[in-house]
């Protein structure tokens, strides 16, 4: 049964797929009121109060801010720098996250903040709580951070908006924050010295992005293996490439999981024959288990780095109110997320490739095995006139090549900023946006061949000898797509086919 429970903010570790469902408005978000939550956030935020009553200094709080930490605040304005601090970071610039992804990115934020080392008022995690619970969301410009100071300038658009003050979208509409506020009677927030600090001076930009590719990119792996069983089951290919045993002589675990998930596709049971009629298929369709195998076998290693960043403390400095500590560190750095995004850029990407490539032979006469050129469903006189699936393979060509253009790693493009206190930054934003673009146009090419295999498939007669899940996915498909006779402007039926993958509408494997 899906979990419709609120996803709880209590500092015990949450999952990718709490905030990835959060995000979608699959279930709801609750803040932990558990008096010893409450008691441990306080402490925290009563502790630099302390220190700052006894000590006259904190970093960040009577100094300025990087580089300009030399520079001393009179006690006397230190409550006017959280304000100067989300107010010269408004500076983002570039499209805004969409709702999904901002929902992504504050529930990050609470995640962290909700570890209990940021010294914030547990008043300010309730506030951070009301708008996801009432969905306002902050609009956050996407570009201008690089990924090491925390996502300072994203963030601030976070820090702005508890405040009551920029932008928000909320029921669709981008609105003065003000105004949604006084309607839902939701009192701006006065921050504590510290607490705007705490807010923008870690990765929860990167970290929400990444938790919302991780979802996308598991449920591309699996829709990538169905489709590959519709194409080998459409071209007649060797269904034998993914032997059990061929396949526990080389175990990797994704890579066999996606060659047994083929075998259940196409009921393959038995041993291989010595000699099948088709000896070695083309390595899209024989390799494909290699391909989407990368990416499953990625996936823990994926998991484990974007969940230990979701639920660490990231911000800088960490106050430790039990140990009595400031921590000086350097935790808002997103190498971890950076590392993260870069492959799975390039797994996900390695997945359009493949695909790209299966449709080059299902539509191609030459490599086909006896379909129509280009899948055309027209008969007698109508043959000539159409074209097919010709220019869904020249799309599928161009979103491949504008997929695989982003690869290019994100990381190693740091670059020393900030007066040079930032000398060394992850980049991980920027690797994350690539690969939420790559998904975009990695789905696309799925659409595209979801249609085209199962119109393959069609066009072969084989209903009858694929068993009863590519029968499922074919029943699916139909319900949004019509099997193509005449020619017809296909994005409608792309668009839809899309949706529903956005959707993980279908379940594709238990
Ligand atoms: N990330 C810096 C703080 C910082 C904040 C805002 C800036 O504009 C620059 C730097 C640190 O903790 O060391």
């Amino acid at each position: 049964m899906t979990d419709r429970s609120p996803v709880l903010f209590d500092a015990s570790p949450l999952p990718i797929e709490s905030i990835a469902d959060l995000a979608r408005q699959r279930r709801g978000a609750v803040l932990s009121d558990n008096p010893d939550f409450v008691a441990r956030i306080d402490r925290g935020a009563a502790f630099v109060d302390r220190l700052l009553r006894e000590e006259g200094c904190v970093y960040g709080v009577t100094t300025g801010y990087g580089d300009s930490c030399t520079v001393a605040i009179p006690l006397d304005r230190v409550e006017e720098l959280p304000i100067h601090l989300y107010t010269f970071h408004g500076c983002g610039l570039g499209h805004y996250f969409d709702a999904e992804q901002s929902r992504a990115i504050v529930a990050a934020r609470l995640s962290s903040l909700a570890q209990g080392y940021s010294g914030v008022r547990y008043k300010l995690l309730q506030q951070i709580a009301l708008l996801l619970q009432h969905d306002v969301l902050p609009l956050i410009p996407q570009e201008g951070s690089v990924g090491a100071s925390g996502d300072l300038t994203p963030l601030s658009y976070l820090a702005a908006v508890l405040a009551g003050e920029r932008e928000v979208q909320y029921r669709g509409q981008r609105r003065p924050t003000a105004e949604v506020f006084a309607e839902l009677q939701i009192e701006a927030l006065r921050f504590q010295p510290k607490e705007a600090l705490a807010i923008m001076n870690g990765t929860a930009a990167m970290t929400g992005l990444a938790c919302l590719a991780f979802d996308r990119a598991a449920y591309l792996a699996a829709l990538c293996t169905r489709i590959t069983s519709l194409a080998v089951a459409a071209l007649q290919g060797n269904a034998y490439h993914f032997d059990a045993k061929l396949f526990s002589l080389k175990p990797h675990p994704g890579q066999m999981r996606v060659a047994a998930r083929i075998r259940a596709d196409l009921q393959i049971t038995g041993e291989a024959p010595r000699n099948d009629k088709r000896l070695q298929d083309r390595y899209s369709l024989r390799c494909a288990p290699h391909v989407i195998g990368v990416l499953e076998d990625a996936l823990p290693w994926l998991r484990q780095l974007i969940e230990t960043e979701l639920n660490s403390a990231n911000d800088n400095p960490l106050i430790d109110a039990d140990g009595e500590h400031v921590l000086h560190g350097g935790h808002f750095y997103g190498g971890h997320i950076a590392m993260a995004m870069d492959t799975l850029k390039t797994a996900v990407a390695n997945l359009a490739d493949l695909m790209d490539r299966q449709l080059a032979q299902l539509v191609d006469p030459k490599f086909n095995h006896g379909l129509p050129a280009n899948l055309s469903g027209a008969c007698g006189g109508q043959a000539p006139l159409n074209h097919g699936f010709k220019a869904v393979q020249i799309g599928v060509s161009a979103w491949t090549a504008e997929a695989l253009k982003l690869t290019m790693p994100a990381s190693v493009f740091s670059r020393s900023t900030e007066c040079h206190n930032q000398d060394k930054v992850s980049m991980g934003t920027i690797a994350a946006r690539d690969c939420i673009r790559i998904l975009e146009l990695t789905e696309q090419v799925a659409a595209a061949l979801l249609i085209a295999s199962c119109q393959a498939l069609e066009l072969r007669g084989g209903l009858d000898r694929s068993g009863p899940m590519l029968q499922a996915t074919l029943h699916q498909v139909r319900e949004q797509v019509a099997f193509l006779t005449d020619d017809r402007a296909l994005e409608a039926d792309l668009r839809r086919c899309l949706r529903a993958i956005r959707q993980q509408q279908w379940q594709l494997y238990p």
